[in-house]
Protein backbone atom coordinates (compact mmCIF):
# COMPACT_ATOMS: atom_id res chain seq x y z
CA UNK A 1 0.00 0.00 0.00
CA UNK A 2 1.30 3.45 -0.38
CA UNK A 3 1.04 6.35 1.48
CA UNK A 4 -1.39 8.74 2.78
CA UNK A 5 0.37 10.53 4.82
CA UNK A 6 4.32 10.93 4.94
CA UNK A 7 5.60 13.49 7.70
CA UNK A 8 9.22 14.41 7.60
CA UNK A 9 11.24 16.58 9.84
CA UNK A 10 8.59 18.61 11.30
CA UNK A 11 9.44 21.03 13.90
CA UNK A 12 7.35 23.43 15.95
CA UNK A 13 8.47 25.60 18.73
CA UNK A 14 6.61 27.99 21.09
CA UNK A 15 9.05 30.44 22.77
CA UNK A 16 11.55 28.27 22.75
CA UNK A 17 10.06 25.00 23.77
CA UNK A 18 9.79 22.21 21.31
CA UNK A 19 6.41 20.85 20.70
CA UNK A 20 7.51 18.76 18.22
CA UNK A 21 10.89 17.99 17.13
CA UNK A 22 12.03 16.75 14.07
CA UNK A 23 9.25 14.19 14.09
CA UNK A 24 9.10 11.77 10.67
CA UNK A 25 6.58 9.03 10.28
CA UNK A 26 4.31 7.35 7.45
CA UNK A 27 0.85 6.22 7.47
CA UNK A 28 0.06 3.43 4.80
CA UNK A 29 -3.14 4.23 2.75
CA UNK A 30 -6.02 2.90 4.42
CA UNK A 31 -4.18 2.02 7.59
CA UNK A 32 -5.55 3.28 11.08
CA UNK A 33 -2.29 4.77 13.04
CA UNK A 34 -2.34 5.81 16.57
CA UNK A 35 -0.69 8.61 18.00
CA UNK A 36 -0.29 8.39 21.23
CA UNK A 37 2.54 10.03 24.27
CA UNK A 38 1.47 11.55 27.71
CA UNK A 39 0.12 14.92 28.33
CA UNK A 40 2.12 17.70 26.94
CA UNK A 41 3.91 15.10 24.54
CA UNK A 42 2.93 17.40 20.96
CA UNK A 43 -0.13 15.60 19.85
CA UNK A 44 -2.62 18.18 19.25
CA UNK A 45 0.71 20.46 18.22
CA UNK A 46 1.02 17.69 15.64
CA UNK A 47 -2.26 17.11 14.52
CA UNK A 48 -2.85 21.54 14.22
CA UNK A 49 0.51 20.99 11.97
CA UNK A 50 -1.24 18.46 10.06
CA UNK A 51 -4.53 20.05 9.10
CA UNK A 52 -2.88 23.86 8.77
CA UNK A 53 -4.27 25.26 11.93
CA UNK A 54 -0.98 26.03 12.67
CA UNK A 55 2.03 26.58 10.33
CA UNK A 56 5.00 24.71 11.85
CA UNK A 57 8.93 26.01 11.58
CA UNK A 58 9.95 23.19 9.68
CA UNK A 59 9.12 20.04 8.04
CA UNK A 60 7.76 18.92 4.55
CA UNK A 61 4.15 17.01 4.35
CA UNK A 62 3.08 14.86 1.64
CA UNK A 63 -0.62 13.87 2.25
CA UNK A 64 -2.99 11.61 -0.63
CA UNK A 65 0.17 13.12 -3.24
CA UNK A 66 0.15 16.26 -2.58
CA UNK A 67 2.14 18.75 -0.35
CA UNK A 68 0.22 19.51 1.71
CA UNK A 69 2.03 22.67 3.95
CA UNK A 70 1.53 24.45 0.39
CA UNK A 71 -2.34 24.02 0.82
CA UNK A 72 -4.77 26.32 2.37
CA UNK A 73 -6.87 24.93 5.33
CA UNK A 74 -9.90 25.57 3.31
CA UNK A 75 -8.96 23.44 0.46
CA UNK A 76 -8.11 20.75 2.85
CA UNK A 77 -11.78 19.25 2.96
CA UNK A 78 -12.03 19.23 -0.95
CA UNK A 79 -8.47 17.44 -0.99
CA UNK A 80 -10.02 14.48 1.19
CA UNK A 81 -8.13 15.61 4.84
CA UNK A 82 -10.62 16.06 7.28
CA UNK A 83 -10.61 16.27 11.47
CA UNK A 84 -12.25 15.99 13.97
CA UNK A 85 -11.72 17.78 17.44
CA UNK A 86 -11.03 17.08 20.62
CA UNK A 87 -13.73 19.88 21.91
CA UNK A 88 -16.54 19.64 19.43
CA UNK A 89 -17.62 21.59 17.10
CA UNK A 90 -20.97 21.46 16.04
CA UNK A 91 -24.16 23.62 16.30
CA UNK A 92 -25.60 22.85 19.44
CA UNK A 93 -28.70 24.62 18.78
CA UNK A 94 -29.36 22.33 15.28
CA UNK A 95 -30.44 18.93 15.49
CA UNK A 96 -28.24 15.95 15.07
CA UNK A 97 -29.15 15.33 11.57
CA UNK A 98 -28.92 19.09 10.73
CA UNK A 99 -25.33 19.24 11.53
CA UNK A 100 -24.68 16.02 9.76
CA UNK A 101 -26.21 17.80 6.75
CA UNK A 102 -24.08 20.58 6.86
CA UNK A 103 -20.87 18.27 6.72
CA UNK A 104 -22.43 17.71 2.87
CA UNK A 105 -22.94 21.33 2.06
CA UNK A 106 -19.69 21.54 0.27
CA UNK A 107 -19.69 18.99 -1.78
CA UNK A 108 -23.48 19.33 -3.12
CA UNK A 109 -23.77 23.02 -3.40
CA UNK A 110 -26.45 23.94 -6.32
CA UNK A 111 -24.45 27.17 -6.82
CA UNK A 112 -25.31 30.26 -4.83
CA UNK A 113 -27.82 31.81 -7.26
CA UNK A 114 -30.10 28.45 -7.05
CA UNK A 115 -29.43 28.78 -3.16
CA UNK A 116 -30.45 32.36 -3.33
CA UNK A 117 -33.49 31.86 -5.22
CA UNK A 118 -35.13 28.79 -4.02
CA UNK A 119 -34.56 26.93 -7.00
CA UNK A 120 -35.59 23.55 -7.60
CA UNK A 121 -31.28 22.29 -8.16
CA UNK A 122 -31.26 23.93 -4.69
CA UNK A 123 -33.97 22.08 -2.80
CA UNK A 124 -32.69 18.70 -4.95
CA UNK A 125 -29.23 19.63 -2.95
CA UNK A 126 -30.88 19.89 0.16
CA UNK A 127 -32.76 16.77 0.07
CA UNK A 128 -29.45 14.83 -1.01
CA UNK A 129 -27.47 16.43 1.76
CA UNK A 130 -30.31 15.14 4.39
CA UNK A 131 -30.23 11.62 2.70
CA UNK A 132 -26.73 10.82 2.87
CA UNK A 133 -26.76 12.52 6.56
CA UNK A 134 -29.58 9.93 7.22
CA UNK A 135 -27.53 7.10 5.69
CA UNK A 136 -24.32 8.37 7.55
CA UNK A 137 -26.20 8.21 10.67
CA UNK A 138 -27.73 5.07 10.13
CA UNK A 139 -24.28 3.52 9.40
CA UNK A 140 -23.11 4.97 13.11
CA UNK A 141 -26.49 3.86 14.72
CA UNK A 142 -27.77 7.33 15.69
CA UNK A 143 -30.73 7.43 13.51
CA UNK A 144 -33.02 7.82 17.15
CA UNK A 145 -31.39 10.83 17.56
CA UNK A 146 -31.76 12.54 14.88
CA UNK A 147 -33.81 14.99 15.46
CA UNK A 148 -32.85 15.93 18.93
CA UNK A 149 -31.37 18.92 19.44
CA UNK A 150 -27.44 18.57 19.76
CA UNK A 151 -27.24 20.34 22.98
CA UNK A 152 -29.55 18.13 24.69
CA UNK A 153 -27.36 14.75 23.38
CA UNK A 154 -24.61 13.33 25.91
CA UNK A 155 -21.37 14.16 25.15
CA UNK A 156 -19.97 10.79 24.15
CA UNK A 157 -23.25 11.00 21.42
CA UNK A 158 -22.21 14.50 20.41
CA UNK A 159 -18.80 13.07 19.57
CA UNK A 160 -20.73 10.77 17.23
CA UNK A 161 -22.53 13.09 15.26
CA UNK A 162 -19.75 14.68 14.46
CA UNK A 163 -18.10 11.88 13.33
CA UNK A 164 -20.89 11.43 10.99
CA UNK A 165 -20.61 15.17 9.90
CA UNK A 166 -16.76 14.46 8.68
CA UNK A 167 -17.89 11.31 7.00
CA UNK A 168 -20.30 12.83 4.93
CA UNK A 169 -17.78 14.94 3.29
CA UNK A 170 -16.26 11.53 2.34
CA UNK A 171 -12.54 11.83 3.54
CA UNK A 172 -9.59 10.00 2.35
CA UNK A 173 -7.40 10.97 5.21
CA UNK A 174 -8.96 11.88 8.75
CA UNK A 175 -7.42 12.63 12.06
CA UNK A 176 -9.34 12.30 15.00
CA UNK A 177 -8.34 14.01 17.83
CA UNK A 178 -9.55 12.24 21.04
CA UNK A 179 -12.75 11.00 19.95
CA UNK A 180 -13.39 8.75 22.86
CA UNK A 181 -13.34 11.57 25.29
CA UNK A 182 -16.32 11.62 27.52
CA UNK A 183 -17.11 8.04 26.50
CA UNK A 184 -18.19 5.49 28.18
CA UNK A 185 -16.95 1.98 27.73
CA UNK A 186 -19.19 0.55 25.52
CA UNK A 187 -19.31 3.98 23.22
CA UNK A 188 -15.56 3.57 22.54
CA UNK A 189 -16.15 -0.13 22.01
CA UNK A 190 -18.33 0.17 19.56
CA UNK A 191 -16.55 3.77 17.73
CA UNK A 192 -13.10 1.17 17.78
CA UNK A 193 -15.28 -0.95 15.41
CA UNK A 194 -16.57 1.95 13.38
CA UNK A 195 -12.53 3.03 12.86
CA UNK A 196 -11.86 -0.51 12.01
CA UNK A 197 -14.78 -0.50 9.26
CA UNK A 198 -14.06 2.84 8.21
CA UNK A 199 -10.07 1.57 7.30
CA UNK A 200 -10.98 -1.40 6.41
CA UNK A 201 -14.43 -1.10 4.49
CA UNK A 202 -14.18 2.13 3.52
CA UNK A 203 -10.49 2.76 2.75
CA UNK A 204 -10.32 5.99 5.01
CA UNK A 205 -6.72 6.19 6.06
CA UNK A 206 -7.27 7.08 9.87
CA UNK A 207 -4.49 9.21 12.54
CA UNK A 208 -6.24 8.84 15.64
CA UNK A 209 -4.86 10.92 18.79
CA UNK A 210 -6.64 9.11 22.02
CA UNK A 211 -5.96 8.58 25.42
CA UNK A 212 -8.15 5.68 25.95
CA UNK A 213 -5.50 2.83 25.10
CA UNK A 214 -8.18 -0.33 25.06
CA UNK A 215 -9.53 2.31 22.05
CA UNK A 216 -6.36 2.48 20.60
CA UNK A 217 -4.90 -1.11 20.95
CA UNK A 218 -8.14 -2.73 19.14
CA UNK A 219 -8.54 -0.06 16.34
CA UNK A 220 -4.86 0.64 15.48
CA UNK A 221 -2.86 -0.99 12.48
CA UNK A 222 -0.17 0.66 13.65
CA UNK A 223 1.08 2.95 16.72
CA UNK A 224 3.63 6.16 17.09
CA UNK A 225 4.49 7.58 20.28
CA UNK A 226 5.60 10.70 21.04
CA UNK A 227 6.85 11.90 24.44
CA UNK A 228 8.31 15.83 24.22
CA UNK A 229 7.28 15.88 20.76
CA UNK A 230 10.05 13.42 19.96
CA UNK A 231 9.28 10.28 18.18
CA UNK A 232 10.18 6.99 21.05
CA UNK A 233 8.51 4.31 19.33
CA UNK A 234 6.57 3.04 16.41
CA UNK A 235 4.85 -0.27 16.13
CA UNK A 236 2.23 -2.65 16.45
CA UNK A 237 0.13 -2.56 18.81
CA UNK A 238 1.57 -5.96 20.32
CA UNK A 239 5.21 -3.74 19.60
CA UNK A 240 4.24 -0.97 21.52
CA UNK A 241 2.57 -2.85 24.46
CA UNK A 242 6.07 -4.42 25.28
CA UNK A 243 7.89 -1.74 24.31
CA UNK A 244 10.08 -0.40 27.16
CA UNK A 245 10.62 3.60 26.59
CA UNK A 246 6.69 3.15 26.11
CA UNK A 247 5.75 1.45 29.44
CA UNK A 248 8.50 3.91 31.27
CA UNK A 249 6.84 7.09 29.81
CA UNK A 250 3.76 6.31 30.63
CA UNK A 251 4.94 4.75 34.07
CA UNK A 252 5.82 8.93 34.82
CA UNK A 253 2.52 9.53 34.25
CA UNK A 254 0.78 6.93 36.14
CA UNK A 255 -1.29 5.99 32.85
CA UNK A 256 0.10 2.36 32.33
N1 LIG B 1 -0.40 27.82 21.66
C1 LIG B 1 0.57 27.42 22.51
N2 LIG B 1 1.37 28.31 23.12
C2 LIG B 1 2.35 27.92 23.96
N3 LIG B 1 2.62 26.62 24.26
C3 LIG B 1 1.85 25.70 23.68
C4 LIG B 1 0.77 26.03 22.79
N4 LIG B 1 0.19 24.88 22.37
C5 LIG B 1 0.86 23.88 22.98
N5 LIG B 1 1.83 24.36 23.76
C6 LIG B 1 2.79 23.56 24.55
O1 LIG B 1 3.35 22.60 23.68
C7 LIG B 1 3.48 21.34 24.33
C8 LIG B 1 2.68 20.28 23.58
O2 LIG B 1 1.28 20.55 23.76
P1 LIG B 1 0.14 19.69 23.04
O3 LIG B 1 -1.17 20.31 23.43
O4 LIG B 1 0.44 19.59 21.60
O5 LIG B 1 0.31 18.28 23.75
P2 LIG B 1 -0.68 17.05 23.75
O6 LIG B 1 0.16 15.84 23.60
O7 LIG B 1 -1.76 17.24 22.75
O8 LIG B 1 -1.29 17.12 25.22
P3 LIG B 1 -2.69 16.52 25.78
O9 LIG B 1 -2.59 15.03 25.69
O10 LIG B 1 -2.68 16.99 27.20
O11 LIG B 1 -3.80 17.10 24.95
C9 LIG B 1 3.01 21.55 25.77
O12 LIG B 1 4.13 21.80 26.57
C10 LIG B 1 2.12 22.78 25.67
O13 LIG B 1 2.10 23.48 26.88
Amino acid sequence: MPDALAVQGLSMSFSGLKAVDDLSFRVAQGSVCGLIGPNGAGKSTILNCLTRITTPDAGHVEALGFDLLAEPIHRLPERGVMRTFQNLELFTDLSAVDNVAMGCAARLRAGWTAELLGLPASRRATRAAYATADAALAELGLSEIRDRRVADLPFGTQKQVELARALVAEPRLLMMDEPAAGMNHTESTELGRVIRRLGAEHGITILLVEHDMGLVMSACDRIIVVVQGRLIAEGTPQEIRANHKVIEAYLGEGEA
